[in-house]
């Protein structure tokens, strides 16, 4: 089940009860059980998403990895388009990835062909370390599949209601095939990764006032108003989520060249979450997660009537109409969840200071967005755009006000409409998936904490 179990776990035998020692009681600013949300999310919403999100519909996303990084001079590594992979002369790619890109008819990538995934490893001869080579991103997609995503963004555009389905619109947004390039270990860190996370906590989350150092932990959090402290727990949920699916899937190496294989690290998870190796705090990054994921769930649930009058169209009759009954489903179980995240505490009053704090809040989160562009693994970036775009996306539902009057039993799209509130395909495209990618984590806690649980008993 595990794939791998680490031969230098640290010594205490309470893996289990260290990790996951906060993970009980109720979510932070929530009326929700952590384990609630464990069985409400591992039984009724992963396994709805996890068929969703592979359909066309939900698997290209279109992104802008050439915009320069707005706050510092790119400082190396697999940096965006300039990621060694990309100078590869024809010789240097493996024979099947360079086919599969010539004759564009093979819409399975290397997840799906062990082949193509250990030559897509090997392929060593243009880049310097095998970070770069984790990090590259596969941008191959079938003629077919283009010619269809052109015929979408038309359809999208005379429809008015997801007429940008890039981030900018600029000529260098490509689409990219999440299928294709899965989240997960990309060996992506440094000082070139601190300097962007320092960034984010630093000078982009807000801080209490004095007294305390740069950076808010769970000792000081308290001390912010419950907004600041929303927006602190969004992101923090948002990293620990990174970082699970980075252990959840990670390349395991051997001494035998050829013998790599993804799987499972608990003892990178450990070292990343236990309290000993994280002065305390890794157990509250995970609870942070269950924050988002709520948060995420209550936008969902407050677009549903405006997402269960969307057409999903892709061009294809058969595919639409089963995402289409999918999404019914997936939008029926939101529902049907009762303690839901309440937003309309947050910005209360509408005075002045409430005004003011909401575009703080927007800087910010728009800050964090842009941080983005100078994430130095284009893959890592891929998913930290798509992630922060799903946020963005649940927030703008959360707090634009284009909701809280739509009646859900009469709901009026043409009203939406004339209030010019629509969602683009790409922001459908980064909610749903963003969302998923947090009901993915929660449901791998439940796969590690039954693996540590099994180390403890085989000891
Ligand atoms: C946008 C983005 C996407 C990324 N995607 C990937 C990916 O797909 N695959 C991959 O292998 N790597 C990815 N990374 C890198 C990964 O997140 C780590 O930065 C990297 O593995 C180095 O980890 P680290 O142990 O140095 O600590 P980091 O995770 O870099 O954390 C830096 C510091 O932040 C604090 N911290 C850590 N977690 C939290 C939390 N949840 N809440 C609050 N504070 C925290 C700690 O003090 C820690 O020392 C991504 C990074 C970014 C910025």
């Amino acid at each position: 089940q595990f794939g791998f179990l680490p031969s230098k776990v640290p010594a205490s035998p309470a893996i289990a009860d260290r990790c996951f020692c906060e993970l009980k009681g109720n979510v932070d600013e929530c009326e929700c059980s952590v384990d609630f949300v464990d069985k409400f999310n591992n039984y009724r919403i992963y396994p709805r998403l996890k068929s969703l999100l592979p359909k066309n519909y939900f698997r290209f996303f279109t992104v802008n990895l050439k915009k320069p990084c707005p706050f510092w001079p790119d400082d190396g590594g697999c940096a965006s388009t300039q990621c060694a992979v990309e100078s590869c002369t024809e010789a240097n790619i493996p024979r099947e990835i360079f086919q599969t890109k010539q004759n564009k008819s093979n819409l399975f990538g290397p997840e799906n062909n062990p082949k193509l995934l250990t030559e897509a490893q090997s392929a060593g001869t243009c880049s310097e370390g095998s970070d770069e080579e984790l990090g590259y991103l596969n941008t191959t997609l079938t003629k077919q599949m283009s010619a269809d995503l052109a015929l979408w963004k038309l359809h999208d555009d005379t429809q008015h209601s997801f007429c940008d389905v890039d981030d900018d619109n600029s000529n260098d947004s490509v689409f990219v095939d999440l299928l294709l390039n899965p989240e997960r270990y990309t060996g992506y860190k440094g000082p070139s990764v601190q300097r962007i996370w320092r960034t984010i906590y630093e000078e982009n989350c807000f801080k209490p006032k004095r007294g305390y150092g740069p950076y808010i932990d769970s000792t000081n959090v308290g001390d912010l108003c419950l907004e600041k402290r929303a927006f602190y727990r969004a992101i923090s949920g948002l990293h620990a989520s990174i970082n699970i699916h980075l252990c959840a899937q990670y390349l395991h190496s051997h001494a035998v060249p050829g013998m790599q294989h993804w799987g499972m690290n608990l003892q990178e998870f450990q070292v990343r979450f236990d309290p000993e190796t994280t002065n305390g705090e890794g157990p509250k990054w995970l609870r942070n997660l269950y924050f988002l994921y709520l948060l995420e769930l209550r936008a969902i649930a407050k677009a549903a009537p405006y997402l269960e009058q969307l057409p999903f169209y892709t061009g294809n009759d058969t595919d639409d109409a089963e995402v289409n009954a999918a999404v019914h489903d997936l939008l029926n179980q939101i529902k049907s969840f009762q303690p839901h995240f309440n937003e309309s505490s947050m910005f209360t009053g509408g005075s002045k200071q409430a005004q003011k704090l909401k575009e703080e809040f927007r800087h910010h989160f728009r800050n964090i967005t842009r941080i983005m562009d100078c994430v130095g693994c284009e893959k890592c970036k891929v998913w930290g755009k798509l992630q922060t775009q799903g946020l963005g996306t649940a927030l703008k539902i959360l707090f634009s006000g284009s909701f809280d009057k739509a009646n859900p039993t009469a709901f009026d799209l043409k009203s939406m409409k004339r209030s010019r509130f629509q969602l683009t395909r790409n922001e459908i495209v980064a909610l749903f998936n963003a969302f998923g990618r947090l009901s993915t984590s929660i449901y791998n806690l439940e796969m590690f904490r039954q693996a540590a649980e099994t180390l403890q008993q085989v000891r």
